[in-house]
Formats: C-alpha cells, sequence, structure tokens
C-alpha cells in the first residue's frame, strides 16, 4: 500500500537562551552584540517512519518526548532542522486548541474560513455547516464570537470541523482529552468510523486504553528518539512496563 507519510532522519534542534533576560529590547541587545549563549537543544533526533494509507497510528511517550513537535513537523507547522517530511494527500490538523480560528468570528464564520483553509468551498460548508453545529452540540452558540467559548466549546467545534471535512489524513494532540466524558465518547466513535473508512489517523495520547481500541500501531518516543514502533498493545505494554520500572 502507498504511504501516506514519510519521516525520513528527522531532527528538530532549538536554541534555548541560557541567561534570563527582563525584556524583549534586552534580548535584542544581547543578540545583536553576540552575548547570548544557547543551549542547543534536540526535541527530535533522527526520527524516520512511515505510515500507509488507512492507518491508525498513536504517538506515546513522557511529557517532553517530542510528541507535539513531531505532529506540529508533519502538519507543516514546524521545518525541521535535518531531514524531511513527505505527506501525500491532504491534511486536516487538529494539533493547537483553537488554532485556525480567528478568535474575533463567530462559530458560523470559523466553519466558512476553516473549510476555506482546508479547500472547501462556500457550497460545500453549507451543505455540512449543520452537521458541524449538531455535532459540536454549539446550536445556540452559533453566532457568538469563538473568544467567548469555553476551551471544551472550542474543541468541540475544532473536532466537528476537522472530522466533518473529510481528509486523508487527520492529525490530532490530545484534543481528545478536552471536553467532557460523553463527549469525548462521541469523538471516538466518530474516529472509529472515519477509520472503518479509509482515513488516516495520526494522534498523540497519554491514554493507553484509547490508543488500543483506536490504533493499530503505536510509536513510542523517548527525548526525541522512537524507542518503539509496532503493534499498539505491545509497544503500549513495552511503554507501561518501563514506567512502571522507573526506566522512563
Ligand atoms: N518552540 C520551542 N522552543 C524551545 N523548545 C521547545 C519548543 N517546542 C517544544 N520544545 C521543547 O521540545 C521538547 C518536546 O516538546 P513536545 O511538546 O514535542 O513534547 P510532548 O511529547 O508533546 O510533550 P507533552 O506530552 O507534555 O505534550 C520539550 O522539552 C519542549 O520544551
Amino acid at each position: 500500500m502507498a504511504n501516506i507519510i514519510t519521516v525520513d532522519h528527522v531532527s528538530m534542534r532549538f536554541n534555548l537562551a541560557q541567561e534570563k533576560t527582563e525584556t524583549l529590547k534586552e534580548y535584542a541587545v544581547k543578540l545583536l552584540r553576540g552575548q547570548l549563549m544557547f543551549n542547543e537543544f534536540y526535541a527530535l533526533k533522527d526520527v524516520s517512519f512511515q505510515v500507509e494509507r488507512g492507518e491508525s497510528v498513536a504517538l506515546i511517550g513522557r511529557n517532553g518526548s517530542g510528541k507535539s513537535t513531531m505532529l506540529k513537523v508533519i502538519a507543516g507547522v514546524m521545518y525541521p532542522s535535518q531531514g524531511s517530511v513527505r505527506v501525500n494527500g491532504e491534511i486536516a490538523p487538529m494539533i493547537e486548541l483553537g488554532a485556525g480560528f480567528d478568535m474575533e468570528l463567530t462559530a458560523r464564520e470559523n466553519i466558512f474560513l476553516n473549510g476555506a483553509v482546508l479547500g472547501h468551498d462556500r457550497a460545500y460548508m453549507q451543505e455540512h455547516f449543520d452537521s458541524i453545529i449538531d455535532f459540536a452540540e454549539l446550536k445556540d452558540f452559533v453566532d457568538v464570537p469563538v473568544k467567548n467559548y469555553s476551551s471544551g466549546m472550542l474543541a468541540r467545534l475544532g473536532f466537528a470541523v476537522a472530522t466533518e471535512v473529510k481528509a486523508d489524513l487527520l492529525v490530532v494532540d490530545e484534543v481528545l482529552g478536552v471536553g467532557d466524558f460523553m463527549f469525548q465518547q462521541k469523538c471516538q466513535k466518530r474516529l472509529a468510523d472515519m477509520l472503518a473508512g479509509d482515513t488516516t489517523l495520526l494522534f498523540v495520547s497519554h491514554n493507553s486504553q484509547q490508543v488500543r481500541e483506536l490504533c493499530s500501531r503505536a510509536i513510542w518516543l523517548h527525548h526525541g528518539v522512537v524507542r518503539g514502533d509496532g503493534p499498539a498493545d505491545e509497544v503500549c505494554t513495552a511503554y507501561e512496563t518501563a514506567m512502571q520500572r522507573g526506566e522512563v
């Protein structure tokens, strides 16, 4: 089967300032004078993997292991310092709460805006509009600027839009953890339905049960390095065992 994602020897380096600077001006002056010392920090180190069309893959690992950075590089929000990423299809990214929304606009306006960003015209979005609002349970808040939404409401709207407009690849960062229990169940069911079609799912989760239920495969990142890649159940068990033993 064809690969939808090819991650080829990707490294992501961040430069962390060693000294604390109080103001942006002080930072800029020190930077121009060459007085700032940086520590090089690799959030991803020589990561390679491929994902086939229709696979559902979870990225797991401790806090700070590089999962979100990997999603951002795949979604094209960040460019890797080394290596390359190729995505063969249309991506619906849900990687930051509210990203892709204009906070000053209403839900109605944002739905059309988001649709346009994903390459869908007004007529297409109009056709799907009611279904998005129904799923997000925001019927009474359609014309409220989203800056007044709670984080749960924003997550519901984001999830509803990203999953309504069928993309080839859905990239989801922990957003399933937001919203109440009932909504999480609904999201999980929708993802399962999409996976029964030919959507590819790549998602980050700290919930092993969810990973086992939704994903056929898991990739375990540890300090930016791939420590495991294989059937979700096996990789989750290896990760849990390592945590219980205090090895990670
Ligand atoms: N823009 C940035 N500048 C500097 N460091 C960053 C930046 N983005 C991420 N990092 C660092 O890279 C490392 C990996 O972060 P990342 O968010 O990818 O981890 P994660 O596995 O998603 O963690 P979590 O489970 O807590 O969400 C962390 O140490 C983080 O502090």
